[in-house]
């Protein structure tokens, strides 16, 4: 395959330099413009992050302007996939979110779909194509600065599977069981158990794919130190929103480590969108890119 004197790569938003490769605005009318300024090879990457439903339209346009440019095999790298977490309807009238943006994706026909530490199996059963990237490497980070005595904790029946995968990853790290009842009228959080005994000594590291409004977290805290543990840590794929970092340091947890997978979050320890797409697939021409 040859790829010379042409773009295999695209990042959306653009970045840096990379933006000279696009130009993108919005009309006053609301619409999203999109312009491909760097001729595509025929494989090309896209590499998305999830910044709101208007950069869904972006992904769209941009996808097109590529097809017309040429561009046969399109692979999309999307870490955060929106509406993952609406993959059931919990009350009557709403949308089943995940599958209306999977219909979406699905009908630009990518060649291959990565997403980082999906909230389900739903996501990657409804999307043709799709591939996983764990949470692997961002728990090996947290871990390196953690030491010794750190149990998993995973936070409701959702994570288990996960967490249990994981724990055999890491060599067979004990975890510890929680369970939450969520009212899904208004999503508050109704009940928390934690299924272990005492944890004295012990650093609970609660695993999960993403923290929302934090309340699932803000709970578990509470009944983790009712178990006497010396320290909480929580580690999360994706993050919504940065106020509510503030919300779990008060709550007791005594770090967070997550990822910019969404939201840009000031802090030297998380695993940056960079480090996600350098665990993703490259594509074969990227070493030739101009
Ligand atoms: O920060 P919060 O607002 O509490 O939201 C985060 C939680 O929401 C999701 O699970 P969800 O409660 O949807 O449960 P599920 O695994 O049964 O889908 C996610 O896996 C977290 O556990």
């Amino acid at each position: 395959m040859s790829c010379n004197n042409v773009r295999s790569s695209y990042d959306l938003p653009a970045q840096g330099a990379a933006s000279d490769a696009l130009k993108l605005f919005q009309f006053g009318s609301g619409e999203q413009h999109v312009q491909v300024l760097q001729q595509s090879a025929a494989r090309v990457q896209i590499r998305y992050r999830y910044t709101g439903d208007a950069s869904i339209m972006q992904l769209l346009l941009l996808t097109d302007a590529l097809k017309r440019q040429g561009a046969s095999e399109i692979d999309l790298l999307i870490p955060y996939f929106p509406g993952a977490r609406q993959d059931r309807v919990c009350n009557d009238g709403e949308a089943l979110s995940v599958k209306v943006y999977a219909d979406l994706i699905n009908q630009q026909r990518y060649r291959q779909v990565t997403l980082f530490d999906p909230h389900s199996d739903v996501v990657v059963a409804l999307l043709d194509r799709a591939q996983v990237v764990k949470n692997y490497a961002l728990i090996e980070r947290v871990l390196s600065q953690l030491g010794n005595d750190v149990v998993l904790v995973s936070p409701d029946a959702g994570a288990n599977k996960k967490v249990f995968a994981l724990a055999t990853h890491l060599g067979g790290l004990p975890v510890i069981r929680a369970d939450k009842i969520r009212d899904v009228r208004n999503g508050a959080i109704v009940d928390t158990e934690v299924f272990c005994g005492d944890l004295s000594g012990k650093t609970a590291l609660i695993v999960d794919d993403i923290c929302a409004g934090g309340r699932t977290f803000i709970e578990l805290a509470k009944k983790l130190k009712q178990k006497n543990c010396a320290r909480i840590v929580l580690a999360v794929s994706h993050f919504e929103g940065t106020a509510n970092l503030q919300l779990l340091a008060n709550s007791g947890i005594d770090a967070v480590y997550t990822t910019n997978s969404i939201n840009d979050l000031s802090s030297d320890d998380f695993l940056t969108i960079q480090d996600i797409w350098s665990l993703m697939p490259t594509n074969p021409c990227e070493g030739e890119q101009k």
